[in-house]
């Protein structure tokens, strides 16, 4: 067995010195009260320590956990600043003018003092907390508590209709009255879906492991064995979120018996999206040979459209299909839902299978570039109106007939995919696929699969299972370009923008990119986009950031004095780049402290491929992947170096 992490060790010991009695303030068995989280966030927010973070936040929830086990589920959700699981789309983000007239509403102040108070932190947290209410009100309201806040959360987001806008007002105007000391200002951040502590989803995880383990076991190291049996914990409660990642069903599980035999009560079913598996890029077919020397793989096209997670349960009676972001895309895709009870096999009653939706040209019979199925309707998409038709090519198969398939080779679950659906063309097809060693023959497939209209191929290992949310070495992608030394494309987050010049006067003429580091829940910059775009879509970028600008950049972005944008952007969109290379940057941040010190990594030359409306800005390319690209050019420009042939 592998050691235990000396972070694991650290942990152990605080936790044993911690006093959560200090925490408790409420009677048992009574609801536990928000200013639980508000202290707990602020404590977080006060340090950039992952294990200090981790230990505050274990405190809180072993706090619940003695008191109050039921509010354990609505705490999580507070920590997470979700109000549900993601693929039901329930979700806040209220705006910011909403909040700053129920803000004066609550305080009694006016207007113009909210927003140049506002106009000077750039935080309408800080804002809320610091505009005390002058006004009087005849009952002093009861306390919140965790699962009111949440309740409120819910309701707001989930107000529809003609009034809707006034309603949430009213709502939120009600919580922030009843607010106390530094509650309002994570309630006004709660509501904006922007919590801004540095607190990672990864952390609350382990956090909630830590807690439920201690609380079942206590705080003593009996055995001298503690620090392993929280990462254990750990790591098993990572799992089980990662197939079913649901707070609704996980927590349950945990307080029912903790996390022995965890995945046994908390696993994928249909109905709930697993994160989706994803790839590693690779320079050529040399490397892949040499990475998979002893090991079995096979080698399927990689098309390019958008990822589609079907779930077919009921016989076909319901059909979901959600993307990779876990998100429900069913409503954009009704001609595939009505088509796949005709394609599946008599015996199968319900299936889940991965696949990737391409925009299709029955005529010519030949798939489309992304492109055009961007131009597809994303919502009340009616099947009469559809314009760009849609193939599905499916290629792995992740739960049949009430069994999950994800710990099954991927043979096994190929197997089971070709035997459970009928293939149809321009309807739903399977994955060109071959498997092969030779050099040369996976060479010409390569070239055949980029005539084919694809992106290229993703080789596969073929004894392994199915990895949620990892970008496994097991799945490599191999595209053209990679070969042309250009290695992957960056999904980076406009910070910032330029004004431009000459004809690009009153719109911006460039902007500020940055990546997402999940360790340091930090944006970084990484290079300035300002060539390859039409005018056209030059006006159409703008239009879609300008209701974002924000007054001062958030503290969490890292940037440069030597590169200040005219504006700077909420972190919002996520686009996708193509570029030259990598190099250490005395101006740019991304990766910062991975390669070097003090200075970050850049791209130079970057153009626009696409808006990546599938991803969200934590989903961007990470700063351990710029890193990671950074290292491996190195090596091919030795290599190449060695070879003769100078890599320009
Ligand atoms: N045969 C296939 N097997 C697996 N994935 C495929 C296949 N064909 C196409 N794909 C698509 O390729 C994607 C992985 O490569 P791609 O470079 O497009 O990733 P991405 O969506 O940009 O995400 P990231 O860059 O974060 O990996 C998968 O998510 C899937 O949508
Ligand atoms: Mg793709
Ligand atoms: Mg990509």
């Amino acid at each position: 067995m592998e050691g235990v992490g000396t972070g694991a060790v650290a942990a152990a010991t605080k936790y044993a010195e911690a006093d959560i009695t200090k925490l408790i303030t409420w009677k048992k068995g009574t609801p536990v009260p928000y200013s639980l989280l508000a202290n707990t966030f602020e404590a977080i927010a006060g340090t950039s320590k992952r294990l200090e973070i981790v230990a505050h936040l274990v405190a809180a929830f072993r706090a619940v956990l003695d008191t109050n086990p039921p509010d354990l589920l609505p705490a999580v959700y507070l920590c997470v600043n979700r109000v549900a699981p993601s693929h039901t789309g329930i979700e806040l983000g209220i705006g910011e003018a909403t909040l700053i007239k129920a803000l004066c509403e609550a305080t009694g102040k006016n207007e113009a003092g909210i927003k140049k108070a506002y106009e000077a932190s750039g935080d309408l947290g800080v804002v809320a907390v610091g505009a005390r209410s002058t006004q009087r009100t005849m009952f002093t309201p009861p306390p919140l508590t965790i699962a009111n806040v949440l309740k409120g959360f819910r309701d707001i987001a989930q107000v529809a209709g003609s009034k809707s806008v006034d309603i949430k007002r009213g709502m939120i105007v009600k919580m922030l009255v009843a607010a106390k000391g530094n509650e309002p200002g994570y309630i006004i951040r709660s509501l904006q879906a922007k919590l801004r502590i540095g607190l990672a989803e990864q952390s609350v995880l382990v956090a909630l492991a830590h807690a439920v383990h201690l609380h079942r076991e206590g705080v003593k190291d009996k055995d001298g064995r503690l620090a392993e049996k929280l990462e254990a914990a750990a790591q098993v409660v990572k799992q089980a979120y990662s197939e079913c990642p649901s707070y609704d069903v996980l927590i349950p599980a945990l307080l029912e018996q903790g996390t022995a035999d965890l995945l046994s009560r908390c696993h994928f079913m249909p109905g709930v999206p697993v994160k989706p598996m994803l790839a590693k890029p690779t320079t050529g077919v040399g490397e892949v040979l040499e990475k998979f020397t002893d090991t079995e793989f096979t080698v399927e096209y990689k098309y390019d459209g958008e990822r589609a997670q079907v779930h077919v349960m009921e016989g076909g009676k319901t059909v979901h299909i959600f993307s990779r972001n876990a998100e429900n895309n069913t409503p954009k895709y009704p001609d595939i839902v009505a088509r796949l009870r005709g394609l599946l096999k008599p015996h199968v009653q319900s299936i889940v299978f991965d696949s990737e939706a391409v925009a299709y040209d029955p005529e010519k019979k030949k798939i489309l570039p992304f492109q055009v199925l961007s131009t597809r309707a994303r919502k009340d998409v009616s099947v009469g109106e559809i314009k760009v038709q849609v193939v599905l090519f499916a290629f792995d198969c992740l739960y049949l007939n009430g069994e999950s398939l994800l710990h099954k080779p991927l043979t096994e679950r190929r197997e089971a995919l070709y035997g459970a659906l009928m293939e149809k063309e321009g309807q739903l097809q399977f994955a060109t696929a071959k498997t092969s060693r030779d050099v040369e023959e996976l060479e010409s497939f390569l070239t055949e699969s980029v005539e084919a209209g694809t992106e290229g191929l993703i080789v596969k290992t073929l004894a392994d299972t199915y990895e949620p949310s990892k970008r496994s070495s097991h799945w490599l992608k191999l595209k053209k370009d990679y070969m042309e030394g250009v290695g992957d494309t960056f999904d980076v987050v406009p910070l910032g923008a330029f004004y431009g010049k000459g004809k690009r006067t009153g719109f911006f003429g460039a902007y500020l990119l940055g990546v997402y580091d999940p360790d340091t829940e930090t944006y970084q910059t990484i290079s300035k986009l300002g060539t390859g775009f039409s005018e056209e879509q030059l006006q159409q970028l703008a239009d879609s950031m300008r209701p974002h600008i924000i007054p001062q950049p958030r503290p969490y972005y890292k940037w440069s004095d030597a590169l200040v944008p005219d504006v700077w952007f909420d972190a919002v969109a996520v686009w996708e780049v193509k570029a030259a290379d990598l190099s250490i940057s005395p101006v740019h941040k991304a990766a910062v402290g991975l390669v070097d010190p003090s200075k970050g990594i850049s791209i130079r030359f970057p153009r626009l491929i696409r808006v990546r409306e599938d991803k969200s800005p934590e989903d961007a390319t990470s700063a351990a992947q710029v890193a990671e690209m950074f290292r491996s050019q190195a090596v091919i420009k030795q290599q190449q170096v060695g070879y003769g042939c100078l890599w320009v």
